[in-house]
Formats: structure tokens, C-alpha cells, sequence
């Protein structure tokens, strides 16, 4: 069963990135709309092993991207991407965006979509600038997330933003974006680990086949 109409029009490529730990819904429902919004033919959720800002999460890689293809199920072009899983070292995205751009050749839009918690710590990321070389950029807004831009993402992004999808599309790479998608969900998995650990209910916040594969597994269940 598909619930979405296949994408019309020309090639356009999108990557998410995430620690995942583990997909919820805030991901999954914000995926399936970013890829419609921007028209994109497949949306690459990409695990990141060492998500290079912060601890290494408890749950192995392989463990998270075992969950996120629970979740994505058969969601019509999302694709739960190990790329990352065949590296050392911490997970940088513009290694994963220079792998996409290698595959998908210099004619075709790619867009990274982060989240604006993401967002704010950007031009802390590795090889920041290079970035824009590889891609574009769609910062999509996250309930409980306002503030300020720090002076060095000021800096980095310049002059890049644009105000529409179709002036974005006009270029593979080296713009941003800003978007409010319809369905804003306060949903983080920080929560979701809390409520597991704490032995409260995660339903409706994840997919069911998330949660029955986290109960299976014993994950998040104890501190150690
Ligand atoms: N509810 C949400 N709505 C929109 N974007 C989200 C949401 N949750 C996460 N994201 C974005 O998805 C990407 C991956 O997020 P991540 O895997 O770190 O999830 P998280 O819920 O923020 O996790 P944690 O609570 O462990 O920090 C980031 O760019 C983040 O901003
Ligand atoms: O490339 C970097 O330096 C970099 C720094 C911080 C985060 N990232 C990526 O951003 C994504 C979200 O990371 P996080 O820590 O918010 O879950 C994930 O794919 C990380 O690999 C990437």
C-alpha cells in the first residue's frame, strides 16, 4: 500500500541525519512532509554511529538503525540509509553529503534537513562552509526551540537564504531554508528514553512497531 503519490518532476535528493535513539514520530511525520514540501524523489535517514556533539548513545548503531527501518516500514521514499555504519571514527555529515554527491552526480538538488536545535550549533559541525559546496540547507522549526542566532552561524550562512522551495530548487546546492512544516510535534527521543527508563507509556509517540521492537530488545529500560 503506498499513501503517498510517487514525486513528479525532476530529481531531487534529500538527507536527514540523526543520532535516532530512537526514531519517533517527530522524525518519521516531519520526514514524510519535508520530502513533500520539497518535492524530493527520496529523503536518505541516515543513523550517525558517533554523532560527533555529543555522548556516544547507549544503543549500538546497529541497534538504532534496526529501529529506524522498523519505522520507516514501507513509507514511500524514505530510506533508512547505513552509509555512516561503514565508517570510523565520529559521524560528519559532509563526509555522508560528499558520498550522496557522489552518487547522485552535480546536476541533482541535494538538501540537508536538520531540525533548528541542530541548527543552532551549526557552524560548530566539521568543515562547516563545505557544507553549502555540497548541498542545500532546510532548517525546519521545532516546537520549544526560539532564539537568536549565534554570531558565528550569522556568519556562516551569509547570505544564503532564500523565501521559496521553487527559488531553492533552482540551484543543487549552496542555499537555505527555512521552513514551519504543518504538523509541529514536541516530540524528542530524550523524552522518550526518560518515559522508558521511568516505565511509562511511549505510545503514540513512536511508531508500534518501534515499540514492540524496543520491548523485545530490553532497550532504554536501565541506566546501564
Ligand atoms: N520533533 C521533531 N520535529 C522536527 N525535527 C526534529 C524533531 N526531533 C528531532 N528532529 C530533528 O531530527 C534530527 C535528528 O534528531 P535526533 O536524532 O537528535 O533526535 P532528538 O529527538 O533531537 O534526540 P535527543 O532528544 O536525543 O537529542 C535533528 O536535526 C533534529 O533537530
Ligand atoms: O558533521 C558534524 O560535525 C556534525 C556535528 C553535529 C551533528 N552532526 C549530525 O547532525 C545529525 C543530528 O545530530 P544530533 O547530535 O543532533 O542527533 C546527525 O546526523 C549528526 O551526525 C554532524
Amino acid at each position: 500500500m503506498s499513501d503517498t503519490p510517487s514525486i513528479a518532476g525532476p530529481m531531487r535528493v534529500g538527507m536527514l541525519g540523526g543520532t535516532f535513539d530512537p526514531i519517533h514520530n517527530g522524525h518519521l511525520r516531519s520526514a514524510v512532509e519535508v520530502r513533500e514540501v520539497l518535492g524530493l524523489n527520496t529523503l536518505h535517514m541516515v543513523p550517525a554511529p558517533q554523532p560527533p556533539l555529543r555522548d556516544t548513545p547507549q544503543v549500538s548503531a546497529a541497534q538504532r538503525l534496526a529501529l529506524l527501518k522498523a519505522g520507516i516500514g514501507d513509507t514511500p521514499g524514505l530510506l533508512a540509509d547505513d552509509r555512516e555504519l561503514q565508517r570510523d571514527g565520529p559521524s560528519y555529515s559532509v563526509d555522508t553529503l560528499a558520498e550522496l554527491r557522489q552518487q547522485y552526480g552535480d546536476d541533482v538538488p541535494l538538501v540537508m534537513v536538520i531540525g533548528f536545535d541542530a541548527f543552532l550549533r551549526l557552524a560548530k559541525w566539521d568543515r562547516a562552509e563545505q557544507l553549502f559546496e555540497l548541498a542545500h540547507l532546510v532548517v525546519i522549526a521545532r516546537p520549544g526551540y526560539q532564539s537568536s542566532w549565534p554570531s558565528a552561524l550569522k556568519e556562516l550562512v551569509g547570505n544564503r537564504e532564500v523565501d521559496s522551495v521553487d527559488v531553492l530548487m533552482q540551484r543543487t546546492r549552496g542555499g537555505m531554508l527555512m521552513l514551519e512544516l504543518p504538523s509541529l510535534m514536541a516530540i524528542s527521543a530524550t523524552y522518550i528514553r526518560e518515559r522508558l527508563q521511568a516505565g511509562k507509556s511511549v505510545r503514540y509517540l513512536l511508531p508500534e512497531a518501534v515499540e514492540q521492537a524496543i520491548f523485545y530488545q530490553g532497550l532504554y529500560q536501565s541506566d546501564e
